[in-house]
Formats: structure tokens, sequence, C-alpha cells
């Protein structure tokens, strides 16, 4: 029986806390820490059906919900496509979206990746 303890550190609990924590660093006005709200930005939940953020992330993080790298990635990739769905191009949300996607994708490639899953064995 795994106490709550075990699931703390596991080697894929600790690589994805760090690679939240270098992405949301790059997050410098923290457009990407919270829910996007329709306060903020009108229509979006009728335009956006999967809306994701940095904080979500770390719940399900926290939670155990992404059994891989790439489920997280996932996630990640969602968030910064909502982000140039809804903003226009010429928006400094959509720019920092395509921004971050591009810091992300380097920090996540499949070569990137598969050295991270031999690294925590
Ligand atoms: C990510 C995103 O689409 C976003 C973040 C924000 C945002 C996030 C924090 C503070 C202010 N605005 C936003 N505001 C209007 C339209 C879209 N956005």
């Amino acid at each position: 029986m795994r106490d709550r303890d075990d699931q703390d550190n596991t080697p894929l609990r600790q690589c994805l806390e760090n690679l939240h924590r270098q992405l949301q660093r790059k997050d410098v006005n923290q457009f990407f820490a919270w829910p996007v709200t329709d306060a903020i930005a009108p229509g979006y939940s009728q335009i956006i059906l999967r809306p994701m953020d940095f904080s979500t992330m770390k719940d399900k993080l926290v939670n155990d919900e992404y059994s891989s790298i790439e489920e997280f990635r996932n996630d990640f990739k969602v968030m910064c496509d909502n982000a140039m769905i809804y903003n226009h191009p010429e928006t400094i949300y959509y720019k920092a979206a395509k921004k971050l996607l591009n810091i992300g994708v380097k920090m996540m490639s499949k070569d990137k990746i598969a050295s991270m899953y031999r690294s925590i064995g």
C-alpha cells in the first residue's frame, strides 16, 4: 500500500514538478497562471471548450492525474492553443502563447522526454 508520501516523490512527479516550474517561470506576465474567465475574456467559455491553465495543471499534478510526461505536454499545448484560438494574432496574449508554446515544445521534445525517462529510471 503506497502512502501519500510515496506518491509525492515518484520520479515522474519530480520530473513534472520541475517542468511545471520551468514553464511557469516563462509566463512572466502570468497570463496563463489562472483560468481565463468570461469577465476578462467575453464569450471565452462558449469558444474554448477545453480550458487549461498552469494552476489547473498543478492541481492535476498534485492529484497524480498525469500518468506520463506526454499527458502533461498535451495539457500545456491545449493551454497555448486556446490562447491562439480565442485571441487575435496581434494581441499580447496570442504572442505570449506562441512564444511559450515554442519554449515548451523545445523543453518537451520527444528526445528530451526520452532522456527524462532514462534519467528518472
Ligand atoms: C490566456 C488568455 O487568453 C488571457 C489571459 C488574460 C489575462 C490574464 C491575467 C490578467 C489579465 N488577463 C486574458 N485577458 C483577456 C483575454 C485573454 N486573456
